[in-house]
């Protein structure tokens, strides 16, 4: 199975001073770039070549099912990765002039999304924990330290409120800005952006983590990590039916991190546009299987980093990656959500 962050996008939206208004943009508030467009053609392009030899070169719709939330940036993502895992060859084209084939993206409504957008908000027992992580001294300190920062911010922006998470907001308008040349108002030092840029990890860093971790997650990324555990158990079983070789889940920066958290494999950083999560089953030699993680959060490095679940190693037996990840996953989410 493959995770991915989609491409390069343009602001969900603008702060209340912001020079740039949606009309700036070529397709409005929150879609998908043409860098991003090519960033996931390039990650399709690295998938078919690393997965040479096990998919099938020309596409097969038994060997690989695509699933994206609901979100036009995913969508687009996902179809512009396909563009570069499967261009037609021989008999799969269509039309001679076009290097392209349609291949299906499966999604659900996004308010019955309960795979790939999190935080999920149907879960008060989540809510609770999020309140009581903002009472911790990390959070406080985190506050206090940069109280004069914040309401700096609040001023320039003009923001009613200003939290960790209205901050994310704030950082990613200005990064969105300044990757498409848009030229920030002179408050907007480097500086600034650097300050911004840790409130807005530690926001990411507190959704899943710092506090009651293990809790947090097995109401939140473990709902996905059952999932993928079971993809991967159902491919090792000798009975197995299934035939698909890959799953690919096309979603967002809070995807990952919360995966990477139940995982306790978070690195504290926002994902990169494109960054991918790997997983790979690989049956030994006496014909037991294990899994492999790697993290493609870098496209200057060829190979994408190796991910070693903590307890085991990297090229982790399937059993024991089932015992170690056991505590993040819920038996009765239902249940350990009410308070
Ligand atoms: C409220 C906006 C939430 N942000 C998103 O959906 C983005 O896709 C974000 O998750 C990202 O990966 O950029």
């Amino acid at each position: 199975p493959g995770l991915y962050r989609h491409g390069d996008r343009s602001p969900i939206k603008a702060y209340p001073t912001d020079p740039y208004k949606e009309s700036d943009w070529p397709q409005g508030f929150g879609q998908l770039s043409q860098e991003g467009m090519k960033q996931h053609f390039e990650l399709g392009q690295f998938l078919t070549k690393r997965y040479t030899g096990f998919l099938s070169e020309d596409y097969d719709r038994h060997e690989i099912f695509i699933r994206s939330t609901d979100v036009d940036r995913t969508l687009m993502s996902a179809e512009a990765n396909l563009a570069g895992m499967f261009p037609p060859n021989g008999s799969e084209v269509f039309n001679p002039d076009l290097k392209w084939q349609p291949i299906p993206v499966h999604t659900v409504p996004a308010d019955e999304e309960k795979l790939l957008s999190f935080p999920l908000d149907d879960c008060p027992r989540y809510t609770q924990l999020m309140n009581e992580t903002e009472k911790t001294d990390i959070f406080l300190n985190m506050t206090e330290t940069n109280k004069a920062f914040i309401e700096m911010v609040k001023n320039k922006t003009g923001l009613e409120k200003t939290n960790i998470e209205t901050i994310w907001s704030v950082y990613d308008t200005l990064f969105c800005e300044a990757k498409h040349g848009m030229r920030p108002p002179d408050w907007v030092t480097s500086s600034v952006m650097e300050t911004l840029k840790v409130l807005k990890n530690f926001g990411f860093q507190i959704m899943f983590g710092v506090y009651k971790r293990k809790e947090k997650c097995r109401l939140q990324g473990g709902l996905l990590l059952d999932q993928i555990i079971k993809n991967l158990s159902n491919a090792a079983a000798l009975d197995s039916k299934q035939k698909v070789k890959m799953m690919v889940y096309s979603a967002h920066d809070t995807t990952i991190v919360a995966l990477q958290e139940a995982l306790n494999v978070f690195n504290g950083l926002q994902p990169p546009y494109a960054s991918c999560h790997l997983f790979e089953l690989h049956q030994e030699e006496n014909g037991t299987f294990s899994v492999e993680m790697f993290y493609r959060n870098d496209t200057n490095v060829s190979e994408p980093y190796s991910v070693s679940l903590p307890g085991c190693s990297q090229r982790c037996p399937l059993q024991d990656f089932v015992n170690l990840t056991r505590e993040v996953i819920p038996q009765d989410r239902n249940k350990e959500c009410q308070i």
